[in-house]
């Protein structure tokens, strides 16, 4: 198992966020997180980078406590693509790119032909690398949203962790990223990622983590979690799941 959560608490100081998460995640199986506004989606995310300590429980990376990673170990093993912000300071493209190679640098080494090499391919597999030598802060929400997306596969993790990565993004774009994600989990890469939309969950996930009311609510297959009943429970919308004719992926429309 890549990544096991043990009956995780967590939270801030002061303030539990949710207990008892139990979940694990194989290698190249994608986990789609879901649940309300503050549920603690990116809590957990953030609990599971190691940016925040667990209120108890474990979490275990390859079988070892996370807590015994040096923060080098993990970073060429997870990697994180927040939601995108605007950079103040006016780095390139390809200079954002290329900061995903630091886990593999020395403390005063500067990026070699390889860590380049790395940079330009995961440029040119999210189809921006004529955005390469653009200032990042210069371009556009969805493209910085790319570009950090291209930082993590310059990384070359075994797990991806991802905040709501396709909220920026127009259709096609988000489109071509959830097939993105299911190559990637298909070539091996682990991935979890947070978002608000079923759909999403139904187009590429092999598992839901619904989390509700300070727990996991419920963690399975897409269409075993997101039913009618369930959107009705957590969101108190009534919607139908079905699939249109000539399509068996699984959509979910709300009954306005
Ligand atoms: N730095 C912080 N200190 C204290 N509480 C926080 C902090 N950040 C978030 N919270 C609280 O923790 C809870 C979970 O927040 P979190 O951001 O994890 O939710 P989320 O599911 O990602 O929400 P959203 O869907 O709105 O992005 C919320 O009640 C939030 O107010």
């Amino acid at each position: 198992m890549r990544l096991a959560l043990e009956a995780l608490s967590l939270g801030y100081a002061g303030r539990m966020v949710a207990q008892d998460v139990t979940l694990e995640l194989g290698r190249g199986e994608v986990l789609a997180l879901l649940g309300p506004n503050g549920a603690g989606k990116t809590t957990l995310m953030k609990t599971i980078l190691g940016l925040l300590p667990p209120r108890s429980g474990n979490i275990r990376l390859d079988g070892r406590p996370l807590s015994e990673w040096s923060r080098r170990e993990r970073a060429r093993r997870i990697a994180y693509v927040p939601q995108a912000h605007a950079s103040v300071f006016p780095f390139s493209v390809r200079d954002v790119v290329l900061m995903g190679r630091a886990p593999y640098l020395g403390p005063f080494e500067t990026p070699g032909a390889v860590d380049v090499a790395a940079a330009e391919a995961a440029l040119d597999s999210l189809g921006i690398a004529a955005l390469a030598d653009r200032v990042y802060t210069m371009i556009s929400g969805g493209e910085r949203q790319l570009a950090l997306i291209a930082r993590a596969l310059a990384q070359a993790p075994s797990i991806m962790v991802m905040d709501e990565p396709a909220a920026n993004l127009d259709f096609g774009n988000h489109m071509r990223l959830l097939s993105r994600i299911r190559q990637l989990a298909d070539s091996g890469l682990s991935m979890i990622f947070s978002t608000h939309d079923p759909d999403h969950a139904f187009l590429v996930a092999d598992r839901v983590a619904l989390l509700h009311d300070g727990r996991l609510r419920a963690l399975g297959r897409p269409e075993a979690v997101l039913t009618p009943e369930t959107m009705k429970d957590i969101y108190d919308i009534d919607v139908v799941v079905g699939s249109l004719p000539g399509s068996s992926v699984r959509l979910c429309a709300p009954r306005l």
